[in-house]
């Protein structure tokens, strides 16, 4: 699908918004309104922003960064034990250059892809289902804490962008149940003298319908309506949140998937994204209350679960090589890569991977 205008632009930014969500969590509907409204705002403007007041607790946060060090400290040969490619359903250790977007560009990270942790068996997708969780004591229980900590608070957030584009508070989360969502533990080495200087993630757009990120160190930059690059600082206690493609679709482009990267690191960094998905099935097309004479609809269909693994099949080595060898194939009607937002001129188009 070639890229369409946007029917609102992004602002010529400088900094991000930041929006305490904490009234999206209160039993009076008129303050889950007006925080939804101050939220939609800032994903109208910027498509990015800080979000404080979210109630994660922080001895949760602060599990889920000694258990990723731990992690990834580990001598290679001993990740590679968990190495994604043993698993069935696209959870478990991503070693540097694993996931290439376009021939010879390699990002300088290595990462460790949770999911759903589906454990039933009907129903299983080949994004969905039992996560290939390592030995290392305590890592399962610290990591699924945080992700079951942030997955609830996706929901609140889907309630709040469906109130905030004038829609019932259930119309997206509604198809939120055991969604192909994905947790990454990302590690950015810091290699001071490395020959090559390698940037950490080439700039994207975020496939899913919006992502819960955070990170621990300065390095995210984000693509202003100017086409300035827009450095993304830490804010204590805060999460950045990011619209991605599903979200611009269903909102039929009232919010843009924002491109971001992750500039050379200045110093070790880890980063945590939720990408957030609706459920594996869903056909994500706009919300036909938001489709009218006025704004027609702007997207083709796509089933959220078959877009997300057509384009992890089109980026990480294990899944293209099974592809190559027939034991795979892209499903029916598969878009290419970088189908979807907008991504920086003159950039090398990529999406990150779920
Ligand atoms: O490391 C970060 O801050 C962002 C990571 C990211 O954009 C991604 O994994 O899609
Ligand atoms: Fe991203």
């Amino acid at each position: 699908m070639a890229p369409i205008p946007r029917s609102t632009p992004h602002t010529a930014f400088e900094r991000l918004p930041l929006v305490d969500i904490s009234g999206l969590f209160s039993d009076c509907a008129a303050r889950r309104i007006q925080t939804a409204a101050a939220l939609g705002q800032a994903a109208a403007q910027a498509g990015f922003l800080y979000v404080t007041g979210h109630g994660i607790d922080a001895q949760i946060i602060e599990r889920l960064k000694q258990r990723t060090a731990e992690y990834f400290a580990q001598p290679l040969e001993r990740k590679m034990h968990d190495y994604i490619g043993l698993s069935n359903n696209h959870s478990g250790y991503v070693p540097e250059g694993e996931e290439q977007f376009a021939e010879g560009s390699i990002d300088h990270k290595e990462a460790f892809d949770v999911g759903f942790d589906y454990l039933q068996t009907q129903g299983r997708q080949p994004m969905l289902g039992a996560n290939r969780w390592p030995g290392l004591p305590g890592f399962k229980e610290d990591i699924k804490a945080y992700y079951d900590a942030v997955f609830s608070l996706s929901l609140t957030l889907f309630r709040g962008f469906a109130l905030a584009l004038g829609l019932p508070e259930n119309a997206i989360s509604q198809w939120v149940n055991h969604p192909p969502s994905q947790l990454r533990l990302i590690h950015y080495p810091f290699a001071k003298d490395a020959a090559v200087d390698r940037p950490g993630i080439g700039a994207h757009t975020d496939y899913e319908c919006f992502t819960i990120l955070l990170p621990t160190a300065p390095g995210l930059e984000v693509l202003n309506g100017a086409g300035q690059w827009i450095d993304v600082p830490l804010v204590d206690g805060a999460f950045v949140i990011n619209i991605g493609d599903m979200l611009e679709v269903l909102s039929n482009g009232a919010y843009v998937a924002t491109s971001h990267r992750v500039r050379k690191v200045a110093e070790e960094r880890y980063a945590f994204p939720m990408f957030c998905a609706c459920d594996y099935e869903t056909v994500i097309e706009p919300i036909a209350q938001l489709v009218n004479p006025a704004t027609p609809s702007r997207y083709g269909p796509v089933v959220c679960g078959e877009h997300l693994y057509a384009q992890t099949l089109q980026t990480f080595h294990y899944l293209k090589q099974r592809v190559a060898r027939g034991e795979l194939s892209l499903p029916a009607g598969a878009k290419a890569l970088s189908s979807f937002g907008l991504v920086a001129k003159g950039e090398e188009a990529c999406h990150a991977p779920s």
